[in-house]
């Protein structure tokens, strides 16, 4: 059975976040919003799953090896934070697969989806969204100009009763699903498509892609 292995194996009882992206690349926005769920979820850990793909998204990313490798690199030095290859290695690409592979490999642990405000605002477009609801309770952190989208989106509306306040975040990795919460943590504006627009990254396409730079 596949597990996570990255920075230790997970014990039960322990509150995992995990933090699906396509992570291309892997940017200070990550850990800043890695770093706020730890303290604000009230986690052991924080997990970054770094996807072979969104399903959503048309244009591929780079190759994970080299998106893992940045991540791992921009991770040094954060002992509660680490990046996995879950996916790949466990065959599964939709989140509502992923977390089921991961319950099953890893029971007792109460793991917590993370995800950014807009992707809340599209989460009804997910494979499945509501089974995902059903089975992981899910923190969401802010992000800039996406509050309004967040909140009228179609998840947040058919789940509004399901809603934990901010105030009690902390509750949320012991809740029953169906159980999320949105942090209103400090902002920072930052995003991968502002970094391979600045040429900082390479993209998936370029045919001699240089080494790069995070
Ligand atoms: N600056 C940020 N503030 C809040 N959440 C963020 C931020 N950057 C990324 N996230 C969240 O991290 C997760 C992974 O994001 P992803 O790897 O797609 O980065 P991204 O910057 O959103 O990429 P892209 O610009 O290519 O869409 C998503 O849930 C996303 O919402
Ligand atoms: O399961 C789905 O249908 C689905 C659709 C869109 C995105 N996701 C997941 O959402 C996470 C964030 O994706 P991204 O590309 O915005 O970083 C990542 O783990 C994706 O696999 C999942």
């Amino acid at each position: 059975m596949t597990r996570i292995e990255a920075g230790g194996s997970l014990r039960p009882g322990q509150t995992i976040g995990l933090l699906g992206g396509s992570f291309d690349p892997p940017h200070a926005g990550h850990v800043h919003i890695s770093r706020h769920a730890l303290i604000r979820f009230g986690l052991d850990r924080v997990i970054w799953l770094v996807s072979p793909g969104n399903p959503l998204k048309p244009r591929p990313p780079a190759p994970l090896a080299r998106r893992l490798e940045a991540a791992r690199a921009l991770l040094a030095g954060h002992p509660r934070m680490a990046a996995s290859d879950f996916e790949a290695r466990s065959g599964t690409l939709y989140t509502a697969e992923t977390l089921e592979a991961l319950h099953r490999a890893h029971p007792g642990v109460r793991f917590v989806w993370l995800m950014g405000a807009d992707n809340l605002a599209q989460f009804h477009r997910w494979e499945r969204w509501r089974d995902i609801l059903a089975t992981t309770p899910i923190g969401v952190l802010a992000r800039p100009g996406q509050r309004i989208a967040a909140r009228a989106s179609v998840a947040s509306r058919v789940f509004r009763a399901a809603r934990l306040s901010g105030r009690a975040s902390r509750l949320l990795p012991l809740a029953a699903p169906p159980a999320w919460c949105y942090v209103n943590v400090p902002m920072r504006d930052i995003s991968s498509t502002a970094l391979r627009d600045a040429g900082q990254w390479p993209r998936a396409d370029a045919p001699d892609a240089p080494a790069a730079k995070t």
